[in-house]
């Protein structure tokens, strides 16, 4: 009989430089750095998507559940505690290396009373001895009842596979939330097509209006480590059209070498960035229709 496909939502929590996104880089195989909203949001950021045969699972950073600085924090912090309610596990972050503080406290105090399983994840065990890491596992399992405690080296990739391991053995039978191939969610697709779009009003200047529409169509892990884009630009007219693509395709392919280089920047991966130019007089009806999946382009 066939498994059922389970899938799930992760929460990754843990310290500042504890080694975070080295353990999920490990866990996609490749540099995906996922854009860092500046802005503090009180919602999960999914930090990156993994799918195999069986399973999906989504990681997801939590802002808010360090220790607040000030009132406001405080405030974010708790609607952050709000947004941990719904997720199936939490995979709690602690370097081997680096001695339980306030901070630490802070966050098993703020994850203690969730009904989802919490994973003591001890990162950085390359830098100690074994003796220590058993004392650093009985210490952390006498505050907190964790559903199970994995020492692992990130930047190794020792033991990460224990990780994805545990997670799916408690995962519940769910749906592939994502398609197989995407890596990323809906903000890095806004931010790709703001840049495709920024390149092209700047090598086109007044000539084509800024009642253009720029949509990621697809965003995909390809062989190579690369990331495959497929960006549409939705012009009115057809002399727009002709603007844009320039002469035997000189303008496009300027916008797109200058948008890929900073696309490759912002993913911090190889990117093969295609981009098609379409003439669609109802653009903006469609616009309408994506902007409530936020696919808005402005
Ligand atoms: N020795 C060792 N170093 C590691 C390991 N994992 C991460 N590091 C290092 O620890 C530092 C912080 O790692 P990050 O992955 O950036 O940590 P982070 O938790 O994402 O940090 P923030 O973005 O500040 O939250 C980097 O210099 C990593 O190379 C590990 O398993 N062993």
């Amino acid at each position: 009989m066939e498994q059922e496909f389970k899938s799930g939502f992760v929460s990754v929590v843990g310290r500042p430089n504890v080694g975070k996104s080295t353990l999920i880089n490990r866990i996609l195989g490749q540099k995906v750095t996922i854009v860092s909203d500046k802005a503090q949001t009180t919602r999960n950021k999914i930090l990156c998507i993994h799918t195999d045969a069986d399973s999906q699972i989504v990681f997801l950073d939590t802002p808010g559940i360090h220790k607040p600085k000030h009132k406001l924090g405080r405030f974010m912090d708790e609607a952050a505690y709000g947004s941990l309610k719904d997720i199936d596990a939490v995979l709690f972050l602690v370097a081997a290396d680096e001695k339980r503080g306030p901070g630490d406290m802070f966050i098993l105090h703020k994850i203690k009373d969730i009904h989802a399983p919490v994973f003591l994840v001890i990162n950085k065990i390359d830098k100690l001895d074994k003796e220590k890491l058993l004392k650093i596992m009985a210490d952390y399992s006498s505050l907190c009842d964790f559903a199970a405690i994995i020492p692992v080296s990130a930047l190794k990739g020792e033991n990460v596979s224990a990780v994805m391991g545990e997670l799916k053995k408690i995962l519940p039978p769910g749906p592939k939330y994502f398609p197989d191939d995407m890596i990323t969610d809906r903000p890095e697709r806004l931010l790709v097509a703001e840049i495709v779009r920024e390149k092209l009003l700047q090598l086109t200047r007044e000539e084509v209006p800024h009642a253009l529409a720029v949509y990621t169509e697809e965003m995909a892990k390809r062989e190579n480590n690369k990331v495959y884009i497929r960006v549409t630009v939705y012009v009115e007219r057809d002399s727009q059209k002709r603007i844009v693509i320039g002469k035997n395709g000189s303008v496009l392919k300027e916008i797109g070498r200058l948008a890929r280089t900073e696309i490759e920047r912002l993913l911090g991966s190889s990117v093969f960035l295609d981009i098609w130019v379409k003439v669609k007089t109802d653009w903006r009806n469609k616009a309408s229709v994506l902007s409530e999946f936020g696919y808005k382009d402005e």
